[in-house]
């Protein structure tokens, strides 16, 4: 057996070392006091990060929820409902771009809302929390945290009798998951999850719609897309775990009796959007003067996309919430079938990027420094495009903003928030 120093110095390739055994029993002296100093040091920087990261844990856990009275106080508030028939809704990813619209949109109609999300740096923090204040000023309460936290969970479930659950806490974005694989497992398996079991645990069960996405279609080519076509061929790791999400989401229906609404989003833009997406990237570079980068499918065919305006969606995710009907499930049982149901909210007309991109230089009155690029095999897929006539009989979803309206809203709310020279920090 080998000691601990030997294998320590020869960790790999033992054979390699072979003549030099003499030379390091000469030096073993001073090696060995070396290392041992070298092994005291490195307990110590490990003893004080574990100390670091306990001190964090106990304060994030302190600072986000086991406030206290004032804290539950603001929970109480903000899901309280003000209109008949109306719903306490949880929506998670609140400060996100989708969530922060279905937030206000709810919040305006009467209903009881309250926000969690974990404020995380996939993108530029200070615009969720800009979006934060903005849903703040409008008497709707964010608690941070994750959604992995089931204690968080549970005692928002215990303080405030939540009738639905508005699900858009994601890891979001195609082309990260190669990047970064274990946040899309963290967030869109591990934390759905978490939620799930919280959610089918609480009294009353809550009705959950949550965002799945037009990516679970994966490398199908027939179109447009309908929700009965099959979804076996994800191109992404994140698409992967959206069709994970609504397999996962089947079981919790099927067992507990959680009413479930999956919304396929189509590539989702607007005022208050996710700067990662590629409309919001390029609005950002061709105000710098930078070029910006367009993908292009095999023999040169451009990509195209079912661009769908975030009115629209909010619309779809209103109509879902509204229609959801009940659980049927308490203390784990479940007492008859709860409604199942997955629809597509797109738009129904794909745009091409290149054309996605003329629109963009003539709301911003701008010429793009174009690179195109053949598409990396990086989770793309070459087109989308929406079979929405699920959702239109359902709670009568029916897109009304074109692409070219919608970048136009979009362009104005970018100056206005970053204006003109804020491009070029
Ligand atoms: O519909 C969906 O389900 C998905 O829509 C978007 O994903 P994606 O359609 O890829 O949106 P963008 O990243 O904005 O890309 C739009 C188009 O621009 C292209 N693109 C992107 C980036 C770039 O630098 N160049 C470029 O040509 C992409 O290939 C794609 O065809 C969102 O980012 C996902 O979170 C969402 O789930």
């Amino acid at each position: 057996m080998p000691s601990l120093e030997e294998e320590l110095m020869f960790p790999s390739t033992p054979g390699k070392y072979k003549g030099q055994n003499r030379h390091f029993h000469r030096c073993f002296a001073s090696t060995s006091t070396m290392f041992l100093w070298a092994l005291f040091l490195i307990a110590i920087t490990a003893s004080y990060l574990c100390f670091q990261s306990f001190m964090d844990n106990n304060n994030s856990t302190s600072n986000r929820f086991f406030t206290g009275h004032h804290w539950e106080k603001q929970v109480i508030n903000s899901a309280q409902i003000h209109q008949a028939h109306g719903m306490s809704v949880l929506v998670t990813g609140a400060a996100g771009f989708v969530g922060s619209h279905v937030s206000l949109a709810l919040k305006k109609r009467g209903d009881g809302v309250v926000g969690l999300d974990n404020f995380n740096n996939y993108y530029d923090v200070s615009l969720k929390k800009a979006r934060k204040n903005l849903l703040n000023e409008n008497g709707i309460f964010i608690v941070e945290g994750d959604i992995n936290e089931s204690k968080l969970l549970l005692k928002l479930f215990d303080i405030a009798k939540f009738t639905h659950v508005m699900h858009l806490a994601a890891q979001a974005g195609v082309r990260y998951a190669m990047e970064n694989p274990n946040s899309y497992i963290h967030s869109n398996i591990a934390g759905l999850v978490t939620l799930l079991e919280v959610s089918k645990n609480a009294n009353p069960q809550p009705a959950i719609v949550w965002a799945s996405s037009s990516s679970v279609y994966g490398l199908n080519e027939k179109v447009p897309f309908s929700e009965s076509d099959r979804t076996d061929q994800p191109a992404s790791l994140y698409a992967a775990t959206k069709k994970a999400g609504e397999e996962i989401t089947h079981t919790y229906n099927h067992i507990y009796g959680l009413s479930i609404t999956g919304l396929r989003f189509f590539t989702v833009y607007g005022p208050w959007g996710r700067p990662d997406m590629a409309y919001f990237s390029f609005t950002r570079n061709i105000l710098q003067g930078k070029p910006i980068t367009i993908y292009r499918g095999k023999n040169r065919v451009d990509l195209a996309r079912d661009f769908t305006y975030i009115d629209d969606v909010v619309k779809g995710c209103i109509g879902s919430l509204d229609t959801s009907g009940k659980s049927t499930g308490s203390g784990g049982k479940k007492w008859g079938p709860a409604p199942y149901r997955i629809f597509n909210l797109g738009n129904t007309s794909p745009v091409t990027v290149p054309m996605m991109v003329g629109m963009l230089e003539k709301h911003l009155k701008i010429k793009a420094k174009k690179n195109f690029v053949v598409m990396p095999g990086n989770g793309d897929v070459p087109f989308t495009h929406a079979n929405i006539s699920s959702a239109r009989k359902e709670f009568g979803y029916k897109p009304n903003t074109d692409l070219q309206t919608g970048l136009k809203k979009f362009v104005r709310w970018y100056l206005s928030y970053y204006g003109y020279n804020q491009g070029k920090l």
